[in-house]
């Protein structure tokens, strides 16, 4: 071949492959239209449509084809050629738990790779960071974020970035202007490098302490740092706090989902509200979805003490059919309805998260009180609404707590129209929920059992008493919270025997009582002492017989008095005999 022949070929190779790039290119798009429009998300669509000049009236994906598709099929290609799964999404942050409630984010082990696919890791390492910015944060994350703040405009996704890095490199060397240009390129890296995580992902950053999830403070800390840490209580005595302790801690305090690195990844994504909500009804919906747990509540069997015959029926009731539905059928249908009564304070809640968490199904959250008290006039129609959510993203257990707010008898004096007409569509919907097909339970939870409507507690078919914890469960309870707190002569034994009568909630606060005396001998030390020399170590002293019998002595059982109707109450409605 001659050589122009040559030339010509080569031309042409390249001209074609660089359309087959094009249209690569287009084709992903219209892919991810085709995704967007089929899984209802209408207001990405509608941004992408613009974005890229393209809609789903002028080309569409051909038969047969989609990303979910197209994700299997590389998926098992995959698998065929190494012998495993191809791990398609990594984790490029995880979270690191303060030990106080905070979090604050690292790059996962072994840092972020160059980023392939957007060029953004390949860009920070020409700038002398490989792929990842001072904060910790990889370069290519923060680039690709939508919405993420950068220096000049909206946010550029890493590829973009790259481009224009080389279009602002080609007309700097055009002008001259080598020095200009090394100053685009480190304003670019410092605007990315202060990107930081859009707040959806429930992340913040704690300046200064880095404390990993069991309670250790990681390297990099200052001596004030530790000192406060410690001050905190993030570690005690220089040691990390017991894992058990924080699990505790976790399970009394409400949701640790956020300092579960495991969680991050767990995350639910939610599919988007349903189209035929329209209006205002989409906006009850929207208030409705944010009380979906996206994250795992995090509260495992084993973290509640006692409650065993409660803890065994809500398996069996709600539990097992999620995670068997095969085996109940027909007759063995499961229940629709469970009611979680007793006293408060007992567990009813941390039950309901153990649901939850064991579940994985769509959990909604919802307090019957801020129903009422939100939604005065419109709950009638957000109980229809809550429903339809419900079955939409079945299977999922709908949590009612408080739910003698929402269902006291009907016909009471005073009763508006506007309660009641929300009352009688709590009913409906229960009632639609027998007939459908769907996997929604609706779990209850009350202090006041007797209050509530007749016909609601025939619905709520699954009646499980929540009682005061017993002697066991109290010394359980205490062996956890004041886990390598105590000084030897203080037993949980002995705790447990000096509080017959006493909640699940009253044990807590008598745990944290006893716990404060010693740090409060530690401040009025400091406080009198002046500042702290930091290379003194700070220590909290154990809790002593007397602190303990301090804290018994001001903090009295809250929920005894009840106890009697509660077991009246039971051997009428209930199904558990405790
Ligand atoms: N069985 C238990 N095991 C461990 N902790 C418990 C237990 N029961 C109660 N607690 C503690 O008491 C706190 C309150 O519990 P929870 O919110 O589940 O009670 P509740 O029965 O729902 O109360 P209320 O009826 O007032 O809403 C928990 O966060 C936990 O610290």
């Amino acid at each position: 071949m001659s050589e122009l022949a040559a030339l010509k070929a080569l031309s042409k190779a390249k001209e074609s492959e660089e359309k087959r790039i094009q249209e690569r290119r287009r084709n992903i798009i219209v892919l991810i239209l085709r995704h967007l429009a089929d899984h209802g998300y209408s207001d990405t669509y509608e941004r992408l449509c613009t974005e890229s000049n393209l809609t789903l009236q002028k080309v569409d994906v051909a038969d047969n084809v989609d990303l979910i598709r197209i994700l299997q099929e590389f998926e098992e290609s995959y698998e065929l050629k190494f012998g495993k799964r191809p791990k398609v999404v990594r984790r490029l942050v995880e979270e690191v738990s303060s030990g106080g409630g905070g979090v604050r984010m690292r790059a996962a082990s072994g840092g972020p790779r160059p980023a392939p696919i957007n060029g953004a890791g390949q860009a920070g390492a020409a700038n002398g960071s490989p792929g990842s910015s001072a904060s910790g944060v990889p370069v290519g994350v923060a680039a690709a974020r939508p919405g993420a703040p950068s220096l000049e405009g909206p946010p550029i996704s890493g590829a973009l970035a790259a481009k224009q890095r080389r279009d602002a490199g080609a007309a700097a060397a055009a002008a001259g202007e080598v020095g200009r240009k090394a100053e685009l390129l480190e304003r670019r890296q410092a605007a990315m490098n202060s990107v930081k995580p859009p707040p959806e992902v429930g992340m913040q950053r704690i300046a200064g302490v880095q404390v990993d999830g069991r309670g250790g403070v990681l390297a990099g800390m200052s001596r004030e740092d530790v000192a406060a840490a410690q001050l905190q209580g993030l570690c005690v005595a220089g040691q990390a706090a017991p894992i058990a302790a924080s699990r505790a801690a976790a399970a009394g305090g409400g949701s640790d989902s956020d300092s579960d690195p495991e969680n991050f990844f767990e995350r639910r994504v939610l599919k988007p509200l349903p189209p035929q909500l329209q209006g205002e009804l989409r906006d009850l919906g929207a208030a409705i979805t944010r009380d979906i747990f996206t994250d795992s509540p995090n509260v495992r069997w084993e973290d509640i003490a006692g409650l065993d015959s409660a803890k065994r029926l809500i398996k069996e009731a709600v539990v097992m059919p999620i995670k068997y539905p095969q085996l109940f059928t027909g007759l063995l249908a499961p229940w629709k309805g469970v009611l979680l009564y007793g006293p408060p304070g007992t567990g009813k809640t941390l039950l309901a998260k153990a649901v939850a968490t064991e579940c994985r199904t769509t959990f909604f959250n919802i307090s019957a009180s801020s129903i009422i008290s939100k939604w005065r006039g419109d709950s009638e129609k957000l109980v229809r609404v809550l429903f339809e959510l419900a079955r939409y993203h079945a299977p999922s257990t709908i949590f009612l707590d408080e739910i003698d707010a929402l269902m006291a008898a009907r016909g009471g004096e005073g009763e508006h129209e506007a309660s009641r007409r929300m009352k009688t569509e709590l009913l409906i919907q229960m009632d639609g929920l027998a007939r459908g097909g769907e996997l929604v339970f609706v779990l209850t939870a009350t202090n006041l059992p007797w209050e509530l409507d007749m016909a609601l507690l025939r619905r709520l078919e699954k009646r499980i008493l929540v009682p005061l914890p017993n002697t066991a469960a109290r010394r359980a309870m205490f062996a956890t919270l004041l886990a390598g707190r105590c000084s030897p002569d203080v037993s949980p034994d002995l705790l447990a025997e000096r509080t017959e009568g006493y909640s699940g909630s009253d044990v807590a606060v008598v745990a944290k009582e006893a716990a404060m005396r010693p740090l409060r001998r530690l401040m009025s030390k400091l406080e009198l002492d002046g500042p702290v020399d930091p290379n003194v170590k700070v220590e909290l002293g154990p809790i002593t017989v007397e602190d303990a019998r301090a804290a018994l002595e001001v903090t009295k059982p809250s929920a005894r008095l009840l106890e009697d109707k509660y077991r009246k109450f039971n051997d009428e409605y209930g199904q558990l005999a405790t």
